[in-house]
């Protein structure tokens, strides 16, 4: 008698799951590598930036009272008493109707509250000494970045959970982390089930395909921020695979399997859980594809059970695992980023249940078009490499048509979203709405 399984909602999926979340503890390390990870500590701002009043021109630093009476026609002379160049500080003060020569980001000198660039001065010697010509005036602060201008002392910069990009590594070495607080990495266990599986060097044998999931998600890992840990195939027989699983377990913080989830013959993974005392979340998920992913917990520690089947297995990994991952590495937005985007092409296969339609995301005339790829099938691999979206459709008895309003979750952004952001639901009429712009 085959187990008849009752399939929750998607949110209340990622809910149960989310209630096992684990935050990692914090490492340094070094900027160089810091890139793609997740800031450990608030980043708050320990000096002004810029540090001090500096040029951003090459040109020439002077007190503007002094420019008050130049004009084209009665052009005003100052001496030039010196030069600095960015990284050195004049050290005198500058008089009257006196001059700095001075280059971009160098600090403005004493006396000084203007600069004028290289292009509006005329050069010149007289009796050994050099001299600038202008022939207009400047006001106070003309062509100065002051300090602070950029930011504050004491300003919060990004909070505690903020993804580092390359933008985030400057201001890290701005403010001096030659190491930077980060989350640690979640070690997350690969195993992949099936007899039927090839290593991926072997040549095809009749009945046989390669394993393709295990690179699949040991990638996916890596792309929401985890640390993939490999243990190979699935041995062919129940006990040695219990033991696989419960050994492997106890090397990582979450265990990922592929396969063998279902309800059929050599689908152990059930057993397993029930033999291990594990807790099962769910089983059975009102979504296509990925219905079977299976989620359970044994002593705090999570197990999911993702589908054999190449794109179930990859839309359950980025619906379940990502936000566990992320919320390990104290991401604030763990959940995949949603938008709403027009459907490129109808779509008119009715569904009782959501489905997440793996599509490529294009604009087109300041529109976001939402176009499924490849054939939606679970079984389907081809699909997954143009993929840079899931497209949701939610569950009903009708299809879609090109032009109406869908929401899309985005598998490449990084900043992802807040569950509650996530869970918010624009209205089915707003959805299905066509897009007449
Ligand atoms: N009687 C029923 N049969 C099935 C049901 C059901 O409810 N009742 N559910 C179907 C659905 S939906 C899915 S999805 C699959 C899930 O199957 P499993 O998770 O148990 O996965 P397997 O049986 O091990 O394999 C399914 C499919 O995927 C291929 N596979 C497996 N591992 C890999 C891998 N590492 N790389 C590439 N491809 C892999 C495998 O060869 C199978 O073709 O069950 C349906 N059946
Ligand atoms: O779980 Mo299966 O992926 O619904 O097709
Ligand atoms: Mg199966």
């Amino acid at each position: 008698m085959v187990e008849h399984r009752k399939p929750i909602k998607v949110n209340e999926a990622i809910e149960r799951v989310m209630q096992y979340t684990i935050k990692g503890s914090l490492q340094r390390v070094p900027i160089e590598e810091s890139y793609g990870h997740f800031l450990g500590e608030d980043l708050v701002a320990d000096h002004h930036v810029p540090p001090f009043d500096r040029s951003p021109y090459d040109g020439f630093a002077l007190r503007s009272k002094d420019t008050n009476e130049a004009t084209r026609n009665a052009p005003l002379q100052f001496e030039v008493i010196g030069e600095i160049g960015a990284g050195s500080v004049f050290e005198r003060e500058v008089g009257e109707m006196q001059a700095v020569r001075i280059m971009t980001g160098a600090q403005i000198p004493k006396g000084c509250d203007a600069v004028v660039m290289l292009e509006l001065v005329q050069e010149m010697e007289r009796e050994g000494k050099s001299l600038i010509q202008i022939k207009r005036s400047f006001k106070t602060g003309d062509n100065i970045s002051f300090a602070g201008e950029d930011t504050k002392k004491g300003a919060v910069l990004a909070p505690k959970g903020t993804y580092i990009n390359p933008g985030m590594v400057a201001l890290l070495a701005t403010f001096g982390y030659k190491n930077v607080p980060v989350g640690t990495k979640p070690k997350i266990g690969i195993i992949a089930t099936g007899s039927e599986l090839l290593d991926i060097d072997e040549p095809l044998q009749p009945g046989k395909i390669r394993n393709s999931n295990a690179f699949m998600v040991y990638s996916q890992i890596q792309r929401a921020g985890g640390e993939p840990v490999y243990f190979g195939q699935f041995s062919d027989e129940f006990h040695t695979c219990y033991e696989q699983v419960k050994a492997a377990l106890e090397q990582v913080d979450l265990l990922l399997t592929t396969g063998g989830v279902s309800v059929g013959d050599y689908d152990y993974l059930p057993a397993i859980y029930e033999k291990m005392g594990a807790n099962v979340l769910f089983n059975k998920v009102g979504m296509r594809p990925g219905s079977v992913t299976t989620v359970a917990e044994k002593d705090g520690k999570l197990l999911f059970g993702l589908s054999g089947n190449p794109s179930a297995c990859y839309v359950g990994f980025e619906l379940f695992t990502r936000p566990i991952i992320r919320t390990f590495l104290h991401s604030y937005q763990p959940v995949m980023k949603k938008e709403v985007a027009v459907l490129g092409a109808d779509f008119s296969k009715p569904n009782p249940f959501d489905r997440f339609v793996r599509g490529h995301l294009s604009f087109e005339d300041g529109n976001l078009v939402a176009t499924p790829v490849g054939l939606d099938k679970s079984s389907v691999v081809s699909s997954l490499g143009a993929a840079n979206i899931l497209i949701l459709l939610p569950g009903g008895t009708r299809g879609y048509e090109r032009g109406m309003k869908v929401s899309v979750l985005l598998l490449e952004d990084q900043e992802g979203t807040k569950l509650e952001q996530f869970f918010h639901e624009a209205s089915t009429d707003k959805r299905r709405k066509r897009y007449d712009g």
